[in-house]
């Protein structure tokens, strides 16, 4: 089936993009230089209400714009710099989460959703931890107790609610025919 890019997909794709940025200032400066935020919780509602494609699209969108300068990151910070530093690989690794959420949501299987947004965040935070270990010199283990662990249970949960509500509405979307219909899916041979 060809999916076409109509402007109705591009301009929610853009409002969530937006979206992400407005959750990332919500956030808690930490003395290891990696805040607490509600980045986890908007990509992972990103994913769930956009799927993999636009989901992942709307949170490169963000990416690009933090990296040409655009203060979208955590606490306004924004270019290279951000990308290369200490919260670097949690942001690459939000594509991962998007993608995961993404096609969880589209998925019938519900518990299966979920398993697949948490791989997702899992390969978001060991992303995070190794820039981090990289740049700091200290060990993986010892960095994933400092900025990977402590986050676990306030990203899972996040993750949780974003599923939950990002399907409610991925459904209306649908209804309203703002976001493209689900490609049906192939019969096994
Ligand atoms: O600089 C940025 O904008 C990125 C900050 C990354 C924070 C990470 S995301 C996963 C983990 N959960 C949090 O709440 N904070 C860290």
């Amino acid at each position: 089936m060809e999916r076409k890019l109509t402007t109705k997909t591009i301009v929610i794709t853009g409002m969530f993009a937006a979206v992400i940025a407005v959750l990332a200032q919500i956030a808690i400066p930490m003395p290891s230089g990696v805040p607490i935020t509600l980045q986890t919780f908007a990509i992972a509602l990103t994913g769930a209400v956009l799927g993999a494609r636009l989901g992942t699209a709307a949170t490169g969108i963000y990416i690009l714009l933090g990296a040409v300068g655009v203060p979208v990151f955590s606490n306004f910070t924004g270019g290279l710099a951000i990308i290369a530093g200490k919260t670097g690989g949690f942001i690459w690794g939000f594509l991962f989460l998007a993608l995961l959420c993404g096609a969880g949501a589209t998925l019938k299987n519900k518990p299966l959703g979920v398993a697949a947004g948490l791989i997702g965040l899992i390969a978001c935070h060991l992303l995070g931890t190794l820039q981090f270990s990289f740049l700091t010199g200290m060990n993986f283990p010892e960095s994933a107790l400092l900025v990977s662990v402590p986050y676990l249970p306030k990203d899972i949960l996040s993750l949780i609610l974003a599923y939950a509500l990002g399907l409610q509405i991925r459904k209306q979307l649908l209804r309203a025919a703002i976001l493209p219909p689900q490609a049906p899916k192939k019969a096994p041979l």
